[in-house]
């Protein structure tokens, strides 16, 4: 069995050492691509670990009304629900400086999201491609945006050429709507961001085998179209 190459890997000992640098890098690449093509496309993950990130980010002056922003996955749940995605972006990223950000939810009205993922995708449909920014993380069963292993869908979200796909993971809360690996594929920068050692032995287990099935990451690793820095941070 072949490992994995390696992804370019920033480690910091700091959480917030972390954040004020890839902080600053993603808005440099946003503007970058303003100034380039007069707008620019930015997906980000939910979850716990990003939230310094999204209000470091939120600081810092850039065009962020030419920014279209919008989730790599959603919890089926409403913008106000404890569990949503959404409501984090909207809380802790569309503040200060970003609040004119145009940003995109991709839960519906619908039901389920089987029956949401056409207007979500429709909605993605006028984000600037390939996408800028794509920032992603990992939990600790090697899922990342909401392709777990665990979810009858993953081969699915493997192999489809659709943007969006509905993921129904057996042991996390809530149907998802995630984005497809080609449409995290479909981008000029993925950034992986992990903290703590539990999450650095998952990413080095991932590292050292090669079935996406197992540890979802891998497809994303295992790669060489689409560059991905790993921004990890011991605490
Ligand atoms: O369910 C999710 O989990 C992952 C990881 O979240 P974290 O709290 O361990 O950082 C997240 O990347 C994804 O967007 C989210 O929906």
């Amino acid at each position: 069995m072949t490992a994995i190459a390696l992804p370019v890997m920033k480690t910091f000992a700091r959480s917030d050492e972390l954040v004020a640098q890839l902080a600053k890098r993603i808005c440099q690449q946003l503007q970058d691509s303003v100034d380039q093509r007069g707008s620019a496309s930015l997906f980000v993950s939910g979850g716990s670990t990003p939230l310094p990130l999204f209000q470091a980010m939120s600081k810092i002056g850039i065009d962020w009304q030419e920014v279209c922003i919008s989730l790599v996955d959603e919890r089926w749940v409403g913008p106000e629900h404890a569990d949503s995605n959404e409501r984090l972006v909207r809380e802790h990223l569309l503040q200060n400086r970003a609040a004119g950000a145009k940003f995109v939810g991709l839960v519906t009205m619908h039901a389920t999201p089987e029956e949401g993922v056409a207007m979500a995708t429709d909605r993605l449909s006028h984000f600037p491609r390939p996408y800028d920014v794509v920032i992603l993380g990992m939990g600790g069963d090697g899922h990342t945006a909401s392709l777990f292993p665990c979810c009858e869908q993953l081969e699915e979200g493997f192999n489809t050429e659709a943007t969006l796909l509905a993921t129904h993971p057996t042991k996390a809360p809530h149907g998802r709507i995630s984005l497809s690996l080609k449409a995290i594929l479909n981008a000029r920068q993925i950034y992986l961001h992990i903290g703590g050692v539990g999450k650095k032995e998952v990413l080095d287990a991932a590292l050292a085998g090669t079935d996406a099935k197992e540890l979802p990451i891998r497809a994303v690793l295992a790669q060489s179209q689409t560059p991905i820095d790993v921004y990890w941070s011991e605490a």
